[in-house]
């Protein structure tokens, strides 16, 4: 298979204020991949996203996406470039019903442009269908995510990063938010930069992974040869 990197980060360190998080990571991550991004708690794994998203302090090093240089590119002109990021928390506007949150996602488009995106994401996220009158403030933890999820998908991105997308839900609906994952990649072709706390689960659905200790890589791979490595696993996830 002819591969093609997607996203290239090169020596990138980043946090917030003065202070560095994240010291000189890089990796890359293939179009059509799922790449995970594991470690312990506080090891930087969501200061690694938002750096991503142009939503942390870069403080040196590279970002490539999708052959440009996008280090500076505030948020919505990485949306342009292809990149959707769907945040642990705060991802849906509470006080508003679903619908009036994806009309809001998808203000940029023309009515007719609007209705097709819309369209297509019901089409992924049938659920969604009901929920639409509903205010979000209403919805179940897996609802809200899904509705987060729908209102990223409308911008129709090339890749998606989640940050731990099943933190705080019941493990029959985690497995449905990883069966939505993998059925993204799998059938919509959506490369996928999944950080996510359940190790295993993650390294099992990944290609390739990154260990991330203290904001530095420890490991960066096939996820297969990771989730083999026990003295990695043990020394820093405790598994
Ligand atoms: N907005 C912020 N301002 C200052 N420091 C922050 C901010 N957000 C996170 N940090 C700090 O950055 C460090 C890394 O946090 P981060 O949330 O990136 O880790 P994580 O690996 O995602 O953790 P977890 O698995 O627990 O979610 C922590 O010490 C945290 O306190």
């Amino acid at each position: 298979m002819f591969i093609v990197e997607l996203l290239r980060v090169e020596s990138l360190s980043a946090g917030y204020g003065n202070m560095t998080i994240i010291h000189e990571v890089s990796f890359s991550v293939e179009k059509g991949e799922i790449f995970s991004v594991i470690g312990p708690n506080g090891s930087g794994k969501s200061t690694l996203l938002k750096a991503l998203f142009g939503l942390a302090r870069t403080f040196s090093g590279y970002i490539f996406f999708n052959g440009k240089e996008i280090t500076n590119f505030p948020p919505h002109e990485r949306v342009k470039n292809g990149l959707g990021y769907l945040p642990q928390t705060g991802n849906v506007f509470e006080g508003l019903t679903v619908r009036e949150n994806l009309l809001l996602a998808g203000y940029e488009y023309s009515n007719g442009e609007l209705d097709e995106r819309l369209e297509s994401v019901q089409e992924f996220l049938p659920d969604v269908k009901r929920l639409m009158d509903r205010k979000a403030l209403t919805l179940s933890g897996g609802e809200r995510q899904m509705v987060a999820l729908a209102m990223v998908l409308l911008k129709n991105p090339i890749m998606l990063m989640f940050d731990e997308p099943t933190a705080a839900l019941a493990p029959k609906i985690a497995e449905e938010v990883f069966g939505r994952i993998v059925k993204l990649n799998r059938e919509y072709g959506l490369t996928v930069l999944l950080v996510e706390q359940n190790t295993r689960r993650a390294l099992e659905l990944a290609e390739r992974a990154l260990l991330l200790v203290s904001g530095s890589v420890k490991f960066f791979g096939s996820a297969d040869e990771l989730l083999n490595h026990r003295d990695l696993l043990s020394l820093y996830l405790g598994l």
